[in-house]
């Protein structure tokens, strides 16, 4: 269970922007988290990824409460819970070619030698060709660099994984194809997903249960 409790998280500790807020993903669970712009569903989601701090409040991973973030987050609870980002090119090392980007959490958990088979197989997973993994971010398109940027938060295998907007930017065909990637991951291996966004019809098809902001901040 990833269970976010009574969150209040900001950016300026006089003026949060997230206030006493709960949610729980169960395992194998799809949860929406729906709301308008500026609302502060980024905020929580980085917080869910151990990416920000709450100002009060606890996440727990599995009853475990997390009690360090960012890098200095103990490994197994950094590397249980996956991210995708709205904006890829905001995500993603302009210097990397697409298969270092994708290799990026395996080499930063000393697991080097495994990542050109695991490459491999995260790129056709989510349906990127040799030929793309050899370039840049700025030699590929939004779509392609988002699914590099999917593969990446797979590859450890966590066990909850949160799409923050993660199709706003693509086209329908692409943003099918990623929801699809995503679901074929749960499928096989139980994880837990955090989907948030404004699209309540994509939600609506996409989760078991979508959480509305307004009606969660009441
Ligand atoms: N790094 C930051 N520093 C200061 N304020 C921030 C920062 N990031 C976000 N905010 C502010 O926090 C509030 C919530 O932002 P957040 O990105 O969590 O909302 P959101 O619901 O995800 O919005 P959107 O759907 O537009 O992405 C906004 O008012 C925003 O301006």
């Amino acid at each position: 269970m990833l269970e976010l409790r009574s969150i209040t998280a900001g950016y300026d500790r006089r003026a949060p922007v997230v206030r006493d807020f709960s949610l729980a993903v169960g395992p194998g669970e799809a949860i929406g988290l729906l709301g308008p712009s500026g609302c502060g569903k980024s905020t929580v989601a980085r917080v869910a990824a151990l990416l920000h701090r709450p100002d009060a409040g606890a996440l727990l991973l599995d009853g475990e409460p997390v009690s360090r973030w960012r890098h200095r987050a103990p490994r197994a609870q950094r590397t249980a819970v996956g991210v995708v980002f709205q904006q890829p090119r905001l995500a993603a090392d302009p210097r990397l070619r697409l298969t270092d980007l994708i290799a990026e959490p395996l080499r930063a958990t000393g697991r080097r030698e495994e990542a050109p088979g695991r490459v491999a197989e995260l790129a056709e997973a989510v349906g990127l060709t040799p030929d793309l993994l050899t370039r840049r971010p700025h030699e590929v398109s939004d779509g392609q660099l988002q699914r590099a940027c999917l593969a990446r938060a797979l590859g450890l295998r966590p066990r909850w994984l949160i799409c923050d907007e993660m199709t706003a930017m693509l086209d329908a065909s692409t943003s099918a194809a990623l929801v699809a990637v995503v679901e074929d991951y749960r499928a096989a291996s139980g994880a837990g997903l955090l989907a948030v966004g404004h699209d309540r019809t994509l939600l609506g098809r996409w989760c078991d249960r979508t959480v509305n902001w307004e009606a969660a901040d009441a």
